[in-house]
């Protein structure tokens, strides 16, 4: 399965992760109210170099011009839309952008497919997380068995206070949801707002993996 570590705004603490952890995606916060926002002064010359993982943005009600400049400047490969953006929006990012889109639905008390359904096939992905007034990195789960509902053609990360001893359990789903692609961690492996917990993430990730191959 897909693991996107998110959240990432320190250099060192990039290299380590790379080093040990081996993730299939990283993810930079481009959200000004977010602690975990990358911040003004942090450029892709002088933050980290990816070996082959997606480099992702995120994105919460962002210009498409902010967007276009950011993927330029931080030679973005993925472009992670987790605000309110409709399905017009990703459209003209994929005609206009070589990236591809993981569109966010913050989840509530229900799974509303009438929402998802203009977006399949649109967005390369689709994104999970628990319903919040912040948007994202709440470090709180909804109710996973929602994903029940789930009837499209579009691959999903799931996200939203995802810990490190929920491998069981997401090696079960996964087998369980053909469409469920990976997963997304954030806040419950970090050490402080923005710095993975590399230890904790190495330790996770080596479980998943170990699980996942057995069977
Ligand atoms: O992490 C943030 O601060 C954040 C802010 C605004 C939008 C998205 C954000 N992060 C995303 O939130 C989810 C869930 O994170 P958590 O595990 O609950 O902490 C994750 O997909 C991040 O990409």
């Amino acid at each position: 399965m897909i693991i996107k570590v998110c959240g990432l705004k320190d250099t060192e603490n990039v290299n380590s992760l790379l080093q040990n952890c081996s993730p299939d995606m990283l993810g930079m916060i481009f959200y000004s109210k977010s602690p975990r926002f990358i911040g003004e002064s942090v450029h892709e010359s002088n933050f980290f170099s990816s070996q082959g993982q997606d480099r992702v943005g995120v994105f919460v009600d962002s210009a498409f011009s902010e967007i276009l400049k950011t993927v330029q400047e931080f030679q973005l490969d993925v472009i992670q839309l987790h605000g309110n953006e409709d399905a017009d929006f990703v459209k003209n990012i994929k005609e206009a952008l070589d990236v591809k889109v993981i569109k966010v639905f913050r989840i509530g008390k229900e799974l509303r497919m009438e929402d998802l359904r203009p977006f399949d096939g649109l967005a390369d992905y689709f994104l999970f997380d628990t319903e919040t007034s912040s948007f994202g990195g709440s470090g709180r789960r909804f109710d996973w068995q929602l994903l029940e509902a789930y009837d499209l053609q579009t691959p999903y990360l799931l996200s939203g206070g995802i810990a490190s001893d929920d491998v069981g359990e997401l090696v079960k789903l996964q087998k369980k949801h053909p469409k469920m692609a990976g997963i997304d961690i954030n806040s419950k492996f970090e050490l402080e707002p923005g710095i993975k917990d590399v230890e904790l993430v190495k330790t996770f990730v080596e479980k998943l993996r170990a699980q996942e191959n057995e069977n």
